[in-house]
């Protein structure tokens, strides 16, 4: 099952859907939560010396009543804390009226339970989840000052509490969680503003409601190594059917951008790759590239001519996909390459530098053929009307508006997770690795995807599986800190390999 990730009201629409379409009694809903819960927490809560479930006035808070019962079902002691038992959600008074019919140690002064809270190794917060909609006042935010206080290791059920779901900012103070239990999907807030630096280790437990239910809302995807699929490759195959790419780039100072893309590209599969370069940096180049052919385009200050814009229309019309951009730098040129090749019947790749050469000429998406577009944040604000800020706090919104308004293209939104978005469609992936974050990283994605793209033909299939694979590569035994670009080139066929074996 592909893991949703919702806004607020996306979680609770789910919710009521399963409810009220699918006759499932919100209160065997949550059952399913405190079991999953439980379950993942039964270790910690059996080694604890003393643990509190912190529970608030909503079903959030009804959650974590429902996670004491159990920890009374197997013999593990905690503490209820309930500030307010007068004023609780209809399925939490059945809950609370349970714990107190059951016995099940509780408190509701305030005193004596931040006592327990600074003694506790483990504490539950159940405090607020996809209802908290105003800023946390006392007593909740004496509460979270110390629980964050505390040495415990602190789990939160569905979402850190003072987090707003939607949009992951902190209405005031925040529960900082070690681990965050999403309860059925994630939330959008995990991922956007705070929620990145109070959500801790993130899980998603299912709870019973159907699948389709997720498809129907068109939320956002979490995708994982198992959704994506590389490109079959048929023995009785030639060059010719993995795809003939053109990669143009690189510069008098940065020769070293459109190498690695290069080397990943034929890494990928890519049947026949041309890297077009300008020709002040041809001897270099060629030294380090045996298995391209390379065209020269005429050089100005070390960087692409103007005139070499002939050279690209000579050429264009023999590949399946032209990508633009790695090293290129910021010139009329660039400008003049990104309009030439986007008047182009080829899929378009436009990475780096190439997004800021799109930035005056936007319209020139509205084309018949693909475009993949590999922004980061940055680079992001050249391809709409947005400040960096604005697409920093929403940037599925950014992507998905995007994707509305350019239905020819797929836009990869690169910050320490990836967005894809085509069309409707927004996918996640999330394996945030500093080993990334470095110069020539972007390079070799763009290459990954070029190969790709020669082999399937489908942007958006090229676009999940890069970015997985990308991120796969990252994923090496070595400190990230020492990652070397070459080390993820030298990555790409042993994670090719584990993903056409699985
Ligand atoms: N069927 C369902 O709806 C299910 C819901 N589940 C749980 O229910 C949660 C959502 O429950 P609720 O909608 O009741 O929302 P919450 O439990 O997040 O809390 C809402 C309550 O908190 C109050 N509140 C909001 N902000 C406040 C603030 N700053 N200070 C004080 N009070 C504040 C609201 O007035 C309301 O009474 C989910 O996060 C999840 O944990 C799960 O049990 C699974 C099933
Ligand atoms: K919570």
């Amino acid at each position: 099952m592909t893991q949703s990730i919702c806004t607020a009201n996306q979680a609770r629409q789910a919710d009521t859907l399963a409810i009220q379409q699918y006759r499932i009694p919100s209160l065997l809903l949550m059952e399913h939560a405190a079991q999953e819960c439980f379950c993942l927490l039964k270790k910690r809560l059996q080694n604890a010396r003393s643990s509190v479930i912190v529970c608030g006035p909503g079903n959030n808070g009804a959650d974590g009543l429902a996670i004491a019962r159990l920890c009374k079902d197997h013999k593990i002691k905690c503490t209820v804390f309930l500030p307010d038992p007068c004023h609780l959600s209809m399925d939490e008074k059945i809950q609370w009226d349970m714990i107190q019919a059951l016995d099940i140690p509780h408190i509701s002064d305030l005193e004596p339970a931040l006592k327990k809270i600074e003694q506790a190794d483990v504490i539950i917060d159940a405090l607020f989840g996809n209802g908290l909609d105003r800023p946390i006042q006392e007593p909740y935010s004496k509460i979270i000052q110390t629980i964050n206080a505390s040495n415990a290791f602190v789990a939160s059920i569905d979402i850190a509490s003072g987090l707003q779901a939607t949009t992951g900012k902190a209405l005031g103070i925040c529960v900082h969680a070690d681990q965050t239990l999403a309860i059925d999907c994630f939330k959008t807030g995990h991922y956007r503003n705070e929620g990145r630096q109070y959500s801790g280790q993130l899980f998603c437990l299912p709870i019973g409601i159907p699948d389709h239910l997720h498809d129907r809302l068109k939320t956002a995807l979490l995708l994982e190594t198992k959704d994506v699929q590389i490109p079959l490759r048929n023995s009785h195959s030639h060059k010719g059917t993995f795809g003939k790419a053109l990669m143009i780039g690189g510069s008098q100072s940065m020769h070293g951008a459109i190498t690695m893309a290069c080397q990943a590209c034929y890494r990928s599969g890519i049947g026949t790759l041309t890297c077009m370069i300008p020709d002040c940096i041809q001897e270099i180049v060629g030294q380090k590239m045996e298995f391209a052919m390379n065209l020269c385009a005429p050089s100005q200050d070390g960087t692409f001519a103007l005139e070499g814009v002939a050279c690209l229309d000579q050429e264009k019309s023999k590949y399946d996909i032209l990508s633009l951009g790695n090293g290129m730098g910021r010139t009329k040129a660039t400008e003049l390459f990104v309009e030439h090749a986007l008047k182009s019947d080829a899929c378009v790749l436009l990475d780096a530098d190439a997004c800021w050469g799109l930035r005056d000429q936007l319209h020139l998406l509205d084309r018949e053929a693909p475009v993949l577009l590999t922004p980061h944040l940055k680079e992001m604000t050249y391809l709409c009307q947005k400040d960096l800020k604005t697409i920093q706090e929403d940037p599925f919104d950014t992507v998905s508006t995007f994707c509305k308004e350019h239905p020819q293209c797929t836009l990869i939104l690169k910050s320490d997770f990836t967005l894809i978005g085509h069309q409707d469609k927004l996918y996640v992936v999330d394996h945030a690795n500093s080993a990334l974050a470095k110069g020539g990283s972007g390079d070799i994605l763009c290459g990954i995807l070029t190969g790709l793209y020669g082999q399937c033909r489908d942007p958006l299939q090229a676009a999940t599986t890069g970015v997985m694979i990308h991120n796969l590569c990252a994923a090496i035994k070595k400190d990230p800190a020492s990652v070397m670009p070459q080390d993820l080139i030298e990555q790409i066929p042993i994670v090719f390999s584990s993903l056409r074996e699985n």
